[in-house]
């Protein structure tokens, strides 16, 4: 690592001879598998990357000239250059390194945001303010990968882009995948310029210069293309072709996602450590056999077959399964047409990703009384993957959709029950959400009314405390606490929490006090929901909505921040017992 210790920002590269460039490559792909050896990471898209930030560095010189990442997750290289190798010992844990760019961190980093196809409209935004301010010496330049081109938004940019004319620089990383191989048209045309270079395709008809393709592996050339687009003075492709995963046999040959993300790992293998069932292979499973009962049901995903759950079932029923690309618009809308053709689409997304397709669920779908299904994994917060991707929005656009049902299954029998039930729904969209990681034992419920589940009864009504989803463990351990200290709670688990169940309702209005957990933002969240339903009951009866404050939460395990954010039986019990002491007379 002789050479890399010497890297302690980008100018430091520009002495370097070819052969000791080369030799720098190979130190840092070293260093990468070693530092997401132990913290898990995106492995795969950074050692894609080596040469081409390398080669970045040595022509464009940040932070006067402008590096914008398209998600971000593909900058650990970017980051080991800009005098942040210490960092790497606490990547993406409580007070260390982000997965992605992080202000806080460097002034050589933009965007914080990790969600795909955004980099291009910055870079549109920061061109036109450097010529309303006349700034002409810091060139603009944007990464973005074939994915992310998948996505709508980087549509609207490059039409901007092209059309001003102003100098932009984008840098295609085309490794052909995202998870999977590209889709669509725009997968075949980048094949086909790949292939057989011609006028630059649908750039050039765009108005844009394009330089291309050039192997993202060979340093010299890239400098070349480089120097040749910050040469051109407008907007500009240069068409870098890598591989992901490169230099690492384990990642480049990996079947699945070439190591897009991947858990902590033997390095010397390339096996992640074992991992215990999780939510989404309860997911898997059920939708497997939901697929062999219902023709009618389909399954839809944004670009994320494997980490939705859903390549099995793409692979028992190819025909049933859509990979839209980076487009959960258009996922959306084309559900709303898939139901209209008479099937019942399931789309499978993160839950923060929802966010990008909210006017499609309202417009599109709940508008027209579709029986879509929408399965949102990692659902509340995901911890390590930064503030952009706690899925921590989802109940709060979700509660303004009229006539839309949401689930949140406490355990893996739930989740099968419950996503059968949300696609009996022909006439509404219905929603399932879950969290990132291991599924709990199942939790039993002592009774059932409505779809509202009880699931321990004190010795009297005085707090009705409702457990939503994975915190409905929580929320009995709780429960036989306050039992201990004399307090009589009854724990609940409302199963489907929109609209606001009857059941539910009068439960509340039957004890002194209520305390709502959801992991899941406060605004607009279950307990919002069902105080407002109190209220429209002409009742005022307290509740307390533990939920996850309106913040963005910086990155840490799911576990530390659900305990920082008061979302464990410790705290919960703390709430209740202020609950009752606030609470109405009994
Ligand atoms: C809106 C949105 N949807 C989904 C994702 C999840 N995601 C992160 S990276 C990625 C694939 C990106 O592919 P590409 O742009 O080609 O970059 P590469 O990993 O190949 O370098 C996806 C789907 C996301 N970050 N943002
Ligand atoms: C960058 C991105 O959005 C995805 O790769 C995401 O980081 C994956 O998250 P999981 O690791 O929870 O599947
Ligand atoms: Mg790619």
């Amino acid at each position: 690592m002789a050479l890399l210790k010497r890297i302690q920002g980008p100018r430091d590269l520009d002495g370097l001879s070819g052969p000791e460039l080369i030799a720098l490559a190979g130190e840092i792909r070293t260093f990468l598998v070693d530092a997401v050896s132990r913290s898990g990471g995106h492995l795969g898209p950074n050692l894609g990357v080596v040469e081409l930030t390398l080669a970045l560095h040595r022509v464009f010189d940040s932070p006067r000239d402008i590096l914008l990442w398209d998600v971000g997750h593909q900058c650990y290289v970017h980051k080991v250059l800009t005098g942040r190798q210490g960092g790497f010992t606490g990547l993406r844990a409580a007070g260390g390194l982000s997965g992605y760019p992080s202000r806080s961190e460097s002034e050589h980093d933009v965007i914080e945001n990790s969600h795909a196809s955004a980099a291009l409209s910055w870079a549109d935004g920061i061109a036109r303010a450097h010529e309303v301010r006349q700034v002409e010496d810091r060139a603009v330049v944007t990464i973005v990968g074939d994915g992310a081109l998948t996505g709508g938004m980087a549509w609207e940019a490059l039409n901007n882009i092209a059309g001003a004319g102003r100098p932009v620089v984008v840098v295609l990383n085309d490794n052909g995948r995202a998870y999977d191989p590209t889709v669509g048209g725009l997968a075949r045309h980048l094949t086909a310029l790949r292939e057989k270079p011609c006028d630059g395709g649908v750039f050039a008809a765009l108005g844009m210069d394009y330089v291309g393709p050039v192997d993202g592996h060979d340093i010299a050339a890239m400098e070349v293309a480089l120097r040749d687009a910050r040469s051109r003075g407008r907007p500009v492709v240069v068409h870098c072709v890598t591989r992901k995963g490169a230099g690492y046999l384990p990642s480049e040959t990996d079947p699945a996602d070439r190591h897009h993300a991947i858990g902590p790992f033997d390095r010397h293998t390339g096996v992640p450590m074992t991992t215990q069932p999780s939510w989404t292979s309860v997911f898997t499973d059920e939708m497997i056999k939901v697929g062999n009962e219902r023709e009618d049901v389909v399954a839809i995903t944004a670009a994320m077959l494997g980490p939705t759950g859903l390549a099995p079932f793409a692979e028992q029923y190819p025909s049933r399964c859509f990979d839209v690309g980076i487009a959960e618009q258009h996922a959306a809308a084309a559900a709303a047409g898939l139901a209209y053709g008479g099937l019942h689409p399931v789309v499978a997304v993160y839950a923060t990703f929802l966010n990008r397709c909210f006017d499609q669920v309202l417009m599109d779908v709940a508008l027209h009384g579709a029986g879509v299904t929408f399965v949102l994994d990692r659902a509340g917060l995901t911890g390590d993957d930064g503030p952009s991707h706690n899925g921590m929005w989802d109940l709060s656009l979700l509660q303004l959709v009229p006539g839309l049902r949401v689930a949140v299954p406490r355990d893996a029998a739930q989740l099968r029950a419950q996503l059968r039930e949300a696609i009996e729904v022909r006439d509404a969209p219905t929603v399932v959400r879950f969290p990132k990681g291991a599924v709990g034992t199942d939790i039993e419920a002592i009774e059932r009314h409505g779809p509202v589940d009880v699931l321990s009864r004190g010795s009297r009504a005085d707090v009705l405390l409702v457990g939503i989803g994975p915190l409905a463990g929580a929320a009995v351990q709780a429960g036989a606490c306050l039992a201990e200290l004399g307090i009589g709670v009854t724990v609940v688990d409302p199963r489907w929490i929109q609209p606001v169940p009857a059941a539910l309702v009068s439960m509340a209005l039957a004890h002194r006090a209520v305390v709502v957990a959801a992991d899941s933002g406060r605004a607009g969240g279950p307990g919002s929901l069902l105080a407002q339903a109190i209220r429209d009951a002409g009742a005022s009866t307290p509740v307390t909505e533990l939920g996850i404050p309106q913040v963005f939460h910086e990155t840490a395990k799911r576990a530390r921040l659900l305990a920082d954010l008061g979302l464990t039986a410790e705290a919960i019990v703390e709430a209740c017992r202020v609950a009752v002491e606030k609470g109405q007379p009994s």
